[in-house]
This record gives structure tokens, C-alpha cells and sequence, in this order.
């Protein structure tokens, strides 16, 4: 007991001289002295640790997007080590579906590479700007960091670092959830807070390629057309092109545009990113949201021609009607008065940067879709082909596509009543969705009966020839009523 005594008392006593000498240094040493002094220790303090480190932080040279390698990294380790720490925290991914369990802030996870060992850790500090945010988390930096020792530097650099990003990558192609991205409205929109300016929802259309009524050669073109733009990446490289492509659907109203959009993401298993012109304030907003798109994403603007001063004359209309304005009661306000901005609205030249300017050469893979029931009302610039390099029509539905239906609908490949269904369908222009929904009915006894199902269609079609006949009667009443009419005022 005794030599224990003695020995802490000669440990007490070399500590206290240590923070004695500490404290002399930290009063009586002049501040460059100091850092001399420091910069000294470190580095004899390096010539006996072997171990380098590299720091990889969540934010990188690009402030807008979260890195890649940090995703990739954080995807490695909780698929290849998180078995060997003993730290660890779970979460709900996949939008609240399963649990993950990643590797905790703080622990040490080895992992070996070609006989070398690797050590990771992961971690965060707090920013060192004076910014007071009123959101928690906001002012951290995460970051990782990997030790190794010094005569490993080259294999850590040039091959395990690359390795590990490949690997990330693919573990998170494999773990993702595929989502649909909506943009918020501005005015919940708080640039300080969201980190995201889209929200997203989990993606789970169930439409495919096979569920799509359309006649089969276009389909099949369509296809094709999607896995030539998948597998080209390197011949969009030498051409000099963005890695992207535009799709015009245009058609009546029912005839599958959506639904063609979500058998387009099921095909190629890309986000899609639906994006509502209206909410949108201005071209600034517009970029960010486009900034904020990732790579293997459909871009989809909906009813592109109800998205107003898009057209080039309306945009004129509106410019010359507020020109009148600003002369009156707009002067005092200064050029960069918010308010100001909020007016400028998303124009036709803005979109126009969007889809083909020098934004969309960051990252690749993107597909951009607008849908119209109205091509001839938009401005040709918008469509002209290299912006929207295909236009597909979705039109009514002819008996190819109803043979899709009826087989996904009633599993009938084949019926007496096919023949006559034909015949109606090439007289009488009917949407998919209403022949889906005549294809839908349930008999008394819970079951789908395709007889009673394909005789309602076989009913709902005449009705609607008959009513078409009528409004082609009455149309040409009409005109030839109007045409008398003018005689009469003569
Ligand atoms: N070609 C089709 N193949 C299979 N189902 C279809 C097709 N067209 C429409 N439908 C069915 O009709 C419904 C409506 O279709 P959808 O929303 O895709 O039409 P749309 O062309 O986008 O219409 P709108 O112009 O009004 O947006 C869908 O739920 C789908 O089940
Ligand atoms: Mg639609």
C-alpha cells in the first residue's frame, strides 16, 4: 500500500509540474513565441507518428450538394464494416419502412485492404462562423476520416479510396428507395432552414412498359429510344452534349401521359422529379431547384401550356403592361428590391436556360418530359428538336391497345365480341382511361366476368358513337346557320 502511495504521489507531482510549466509558457511567453513553440511540437510530434489521415466532409467544393464520396462512404461502411463496431445507430430508411444501422459518430471501425489494415472514424464539428442559426444541426459539419500508416499512402490513394467510392455507389444503388420529388411552394420555402427545396415521397407507380396500352411498335420504339440514351453515356461525351434527353407527350386527356412517365422511371429505375411551374417564383428559384436534381432523375413539367408567360407573345402582353406600371408608382424601388424579383416570374428564356443552358451540363443521365394536351399552343423554340428530341403522341385508344387492356384487365386474350370492339374503336375516339374504366365493373358475385365487362364496353361505345354523330349534327347546323345569317344582314 505504501509503494502505491509513493508511486501516485510521484505521478501528482510530474503532473503539477507540467501544468505549472504550461501556465508559465501561456503568461510569460510572447504569442508568436508561442506559436513557434507549437508549431515545433507538432512536428516532432510527427516524426514519431507514422499515421496520416484524410478528412472527407459531408459539404464539399460544391456547397449546394451533399458530396458523393461522403454518401459513398457512409453507404461502404454500413454495408462492408459496421459488423466489427460495436457503436452503432439505427435509423428508419426507406421512408420509414426498414431499419438501418450505420456506424455511430465517434467509433473507431477498422477495415483491411490487401493486408492492410485502415482505420475509419466519423464524426462532426461544430462551424466556426459566427452565424446564428435558429434551426438545430445546422451550424454541424459531419465528416470522416481515415487513418492509415504512411508507407500505405499510395495503395490507400489510389486504389482503396476509389474502391471504396465504387462500392458505396453501388450499395446505394441497390439500397435505394426510388422517390418522387415535388417543389414546395415558395412561400414555405426557407432558404436557411430546408436543405432540399424539393420534398420527395416514396415512388411506387405500379405502370410498366407491359400495362401500357399502346400499339406495340410504338412502344417498342420508345424503348429502344430509352436504352440507346442509357448505354450512350460515352458517345454523348465525344459529341459534346449534355447526358440528357427531351420527351414531348402530348394527347388528349386520359391517354396515358402519366402513366407513360412512371413506366419510363420503372424502366430505367430513376427518380422523378415532378416540377410545378406555378410554385416556382422566379428564374434564380428555377436554377437552384435544377442545381438540386440529381443524376438518373426525370424532370417532369406537367400541362407545360397551362404554365402561364410561357409563350413568347403572352410574355411580351406582359412585359409592355408592366413597363405602363413602373412609370407610374415603380420608380423608387432599388434593382434589387425582393418584391421586385418576385414579379419577374419564371420566363420562357429561363426555361429555355434550364433545359439546355450551362446549368444542365452539371452531372448527366436526366431525362426531361413536358406534357401537353395542346402542342400547338406552345412556343416552337420550347419543342424545336435538341431540346425535346422526341415528341410521342398518345392518342385514343385503337384495338392494339385495347388487346393490353383487356388482357391486364380481364386476362381475355381472345372474345367473340373482339370484332366488333374493333370496329367501334376505329370509329369512335375513346381515351384508354375510359375503356379501362368500362373493363373494370364487378358482377354480383365479386368476380370480373369479362362477357358482362366487354358487352358494357361494347354499350359505352355505341353510346358514344351516337353521341358523336349528334355533336357533328349539330356543329354543321351551326355553321350552316351562321353562314345564312350574314345574307340576312345584307
Ligand atoms: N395508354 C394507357 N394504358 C394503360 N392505362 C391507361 C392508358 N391511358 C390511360 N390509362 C389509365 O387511365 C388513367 C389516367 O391516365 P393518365 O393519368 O396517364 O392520363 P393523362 O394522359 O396523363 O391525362 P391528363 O392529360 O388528364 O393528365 C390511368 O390511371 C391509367 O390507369
Ligand atoms: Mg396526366
Amino acid at each position: 500500500a505504501a509503494m502505491m502511495v509513493e508511486r501516485w504521489a510521484g505521478f501528482g507531482s510530474a503532473m503539477a509540474t507540467v501544468i505549472f510549466l504550461w501556465s508559465v509558457v501561456q503568461n510569460y511567453v510572447p504569442p508568436t513565441f508561442r506559436l513557434y513553440l507549437t508549431a515545433w511540437a507538432a512536428k516532432v510530434a510527427a516524426c514519431f507518428n507514422p499515421y496520416l489521415q484524410i478528412t472527407i466532409s459531408e459539404y464539399g467544393a460544391e456547397r449546394f450538394q451533399r458530396s458523393d464520396f461522403f454518401l459513398a462512404i457512409e453507404a461502404y461502411l454500413s454495408d462492408a464494416c459496421a459488423r466489427r463496431a460495436r457503436k452503432l445507430k439505427a435509423e428508419l430508411v426507406k421512408d420509414s419502412k426498414n431499419l438501418r444501422v450505420t456506424v455511430d459518430d465517434h467509433e473507431e471501425v477498422t477495415d483491411d485492404f490487401s493486408g492492410t489494415t485502415i482505420w475509419w472514424y466519423a464524426s462532426k464539428r461544430q462551424s466556426k462562423a459566427q452565424v446564428i442559426t435558429f434551426y438545430p444541426g445546422e451550424d454541424e459539419r459531419r465528416f470522416y476520416k481515415v487513418v492509415f500508416h504512411r508507407r500505405h499512402r499510395d495503395l490507400v490513394v489510389d486504389s482503396y479510396l476509389p474502391f471504396v467510392l465504387g462500392e458505396g455507389r453501388a450499395v446505394t444503388v441497390k439500397n435505394r428507395q426510388r422517390r418522387l420529388f415535388t417543389n414546395n411552394a415558395s412561400r414555405n420555402w426557407n432558404p436557411y432552414r430546408s436543405k432540399s427545396v424539393w420534398s420527395h415521397v416514396p415512388f411506387e407507380h405500379p405502370a410498366t412498359f407491359d400495362t401500357l396500352a399502346m400499339h406495340p411498335d410504338e412502344k417498342e420504339a420508345i424503348v429502344d429510344d430509352l436504352m440507346a440514351f442509357q448505354e450512350s453515356k460515352d458517345y454523348y461525351a465525344k459529341v459534346g452534349k449534355a447526358w440528357k434527353r427531351g420527351y414531348l407527350l402530348y394527347g388528349p386527356p386520359g391517354t396515358g401521359k402519366s402513366t407513360m412517365i412512371a413506366a419510363m422511371a420503372n424502366f430505367l429505375d430513376y427518380d422523378v422529379y415532378d416540377l410545378e411551374l406555378t410554385a416556382v417564383k422566379n428564374n434564380t428559384e428555377l436554377r437552384k431547384l435544377f442545381i438540386e436534381t440529381t443524376g438518373k432523375s426525370i424532370i417532369v413539367i406537367e400541362d407545360i401550356d397551362c404554365s402561364i408567360d410561357l409563350t413568347g407573345k403572352r410574355r411580351k402582353d406582359k412585359k409592355a403592361s408592366s413597363d405602363k406600371d413602373s412609370d407610374d408608382d415603380d420608380k423608387p424601388k432599388l434593382p434589387m428590391d425582393p418584391e421586385k424579383d418576385d414579379a419577374t416570374k419564371v420566363t420562357l428564356s429561363g426555361l429555355l436556360n434550364f433545359i439546355d443552358g450551362l446549368w444542365s451540363a452539371c452531372g448527366g443521365e436526366r431525362i426531361i418530359i413536358f406534357t401537353t394536351n395542346h402542342k400547338d399552343k406552345l412556343d416552337p423554340a420550347l419543342i424545336r428538336r435538341g431540346r425535346m428530341d422526341k415528341h410521342i403522341e398518345m392518342s385514343y385508344c385503337r384495338f392494339e391497345g385495347f388487346k393490353v387492356l383487356a388482357k391486364n384487365y380481364l386476362d381475355v386474350i381472345e372474345h367473340e365480341l373482339f370484332e366488333e370492339i374493333q370496329r367501334l374503336l376505329k370509329e369512335t375516339d375513346m381515351s384508354p382511361a375510359d375503356v379501362a374504366e368500362n373493363l373494370m365493373p364487378m358482377s354480383k358475385k365479386k368476380k370480373r366476368d369479362p362477357d358482362l365487362c366487354l358487352s358494357g364496353l361494347v354499350k359505352a361505345l355505341k353510346q358514344a358513337k351516337v353521341a358523336k354523330a349528334k355533336e357533328e349534327e349539330e356543329a354543321e347546323a351551326k355553321k350552316a346557320k351562321e353562314k345564312e345569317e350574314p345574307k340576312e344582314d345584307k
